[in-house]
């Protein structure tokens, strides 16, 4: 799914209207007609109060037809008109009118506190004050009112998007934005919606179709893509019936160190899992027996030195290798690391340590071979890119950072975000019991895996994200977020794959 800016949006309505021969009312009416479609399939008729505060643009106008919808419909409905600015859109009007012509209820205009109306817990409130067209933070009473709303413990459906929220640029007073329990938005989410600043405000969220001209969205080039099962399944390489175990690589994962053995273990695993024909573990002496007794279908080779890896030498040329995990920052590591970068011309996944060991070493960024993965969590990107403002600043000093190495940057979170040159890639799989020891020791060898069966780098990390997202998510259907550990996603891989197929199951991309 793409997903476009507010500016895109705008464009795509007019284009919409002009090609389906259909008002800017129509629209309106269709999108909110939507909404109410969403809350009577689950209210059914019931009696419960539901308070719908509209601003005076657009957005106000959607609440309007709502209203009206659900007033004609027996709901009974307050509506409240926060009146922030005197010039009132054509259709904010249209609709403010026609409510009429269902109620002797006139909307409550408010003007300052002290029209703050009492809401019970059990009530519902609809957000419709501020739509993609915020051009301000909210400020004075509609600020207050914001807040007044956020206390309130009734239910909180947003229109489109939270109030006080910019769809694609960053928060500037995060005391100013609706914190909504759901988020219903018009044909296609907002990049404000995946991240982390931002996110917290819009919580689940559903996507309704409204019908705008599918030419003008294909062929618009998005802010970002989102990618969910469908994607997915366009990016899985079927194996070949007369394929051998050579066909599928032969992949090298360099890691561990005294106590951090494990690491090599689950990326190896990871590796297998995915598919790749053969994988070899370079691990210290120390994980010798450790590799050979947890995972039999591996190669090993180490290390001459007992703890740490100093000096990597394998006499075969892998066909991805991945590097980093649990290696610790020893000076013969980085040394060890600097000639690998140097004389290997295999593809890189390049996590954990490794990228420590490039954040204290910037001289090994120069090293970095073209179309290298890094995978860094936040603490990790920090050392490669330094500090940010707001994600937003965050997003342009990575796209920065991956045009000039020529490398994909992973950036691990609740919607990992793939970032290679311009393009972003937003991954809606994953759960929070994946915050979990070793998800990112298996998150790289899948990738490497991939790489080694001949995915290209972008492909191998969009499609591995998302396929350990899909992982965890089918063991936490099993088991819980508590109890998830790193080795029930590798577990779990083979159901990810089955259920790339399973087209009975939905694969709840946006409950988060
Ligand atoms: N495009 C689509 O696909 C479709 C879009 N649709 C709907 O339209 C919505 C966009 O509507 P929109 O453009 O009228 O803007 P909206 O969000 O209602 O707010 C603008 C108004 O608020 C005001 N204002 C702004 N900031 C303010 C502040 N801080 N404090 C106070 N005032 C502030 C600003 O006033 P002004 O700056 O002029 O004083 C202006 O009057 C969109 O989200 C969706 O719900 C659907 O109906 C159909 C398909
Ligand atoms: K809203």
């Amino acid at each position: 799914m793409k997903i476009f800016s507010s500016e895109q949006l705008y464009e795509a309505d007019k284009i919409t209207t002009e090609k389906q021969q259909i008002t800017s009312e129509e629209l309106m009416e269709r999108a909110g007609t939507q909404i109410f479609q969403w809350l009577h399939q689950r209210l059914q008729g019931a009696p419960v109060p539901i308070h719908i505060f509209c601003g005076i643009g657009d957005n106000g106008g959607d609440g309007l037809v709502v209203g009206r919808l659900l007033i004609e419909q027996g709901y009974n409905v307050i509506v409240y008109v926060v009146n922030c600015s005197d010039k009132r859109s054509e259709n904010f009007l249209h609709n403010y009118d026609k409510i009429k012509n269902v109620t002797k209820k006139w909307p409550i205009l408010m003007t300052s506190e002290d029209d703050f109306p009492e809401i019970n817990p059990e009530e519902i409130i609809v957000d419709a004050i501020f739509g993609i067209g915020l051009n301000r933070c909210p400020d004075g009473w509609v600020k207050e009112l914001i807040q007044y709303i956020n206390k309130r413990k009734a239910f909180k459906l947003a229109i489109d998007i939270p109030s006080g929220l910019y769809s694609n640029s960053p928060l500037e007073d995060k005391e100013a934005v609706l914190s909504a329990n759901h988020t219903l938005t018009f044909q296609a989410p907002k990049l404000s919606f995946f991240l982390p600043e931002t996110a917290p405000f819009v919580s689940n969220f559903d996507v309704l179709d409204i019908g705008l001209d599918l030419e003008f969205l294909h062929k618009s080039e998005p802010l970002a893509h989102l990618i969910s099962k469908p994607e997915a399944q366009r990016f899985y390489q079927p194996r070949e019936k007369f394929g051998h175990k050579g066909t599928y690589g032969h992949a090298l994962l360099v890691a561990g160190s005294y106590g951090k053995i494990g690491a090599a273990v689950l990326s190896t695993k990871a590796a297998f899992r995915i598919g790749a024909g053969l994988v070899t573990a370079f691990v210290p002496k120390c994980g010798y027996p450790i590799l050979q007794t947890a995972i039999p279908e591996a190669m090993v080779i180490t290390d001459k030195n007992e703890e740490y890896i100093s000096s990597i030498e394998v006499d075969f040329e892998p066909s991805a290798i991945g590097v980093g995990m649990g290696l610790g920052k020893n000076k013969a590591t980085v040394e060890a690391l600097k000639k690998l970068f140097t004389n290997t011309e295999s593809p890189f996944v390049i996590d954990a340590d490794a990228l420590n060991n490039i954040s204290k070493n910037k001289e090994l960024l120069k090293l970095l071979p073209k179309n290298s993965v890094l995978t860094p969590h936040p603490g990790e990107l920090k050392g490669l890119i330094g500090i940010w403002k707001n994600d937003y600043d965050k997003i342009e000093k990575v796209k920065k950072f991956s045009s000039k190495h020529e490398v994909v940057v992973i950036i691990k979170g609740a919607y990992t975000l793939t970032v290679y040159g311009d393009k972003l890639y937003l991954n809606s799989s994953g759960n929070p019991g994946m915050a979990t020891a070793g998800s990112g020791d298996a998150l790289t060898g899948v990738i490497t895996g991939l790489l080694s069966q001949g995915y290209d780098p972008l492909l191998a990390s969009v499609f591995g994200v998302y396929i350990h997202g899909r992982a965890g998510d089918i063991a936490a259907g099993q088991m819980g977020y508590e109890a998830l550990m790193a080795g029930d996603i590798i577990e779990f891989l083979a159901d990810a794959y089955i259920d790339l197929f399973n087209n009975t199951k939905n694969d709840e991309p946006y409950e988060k």
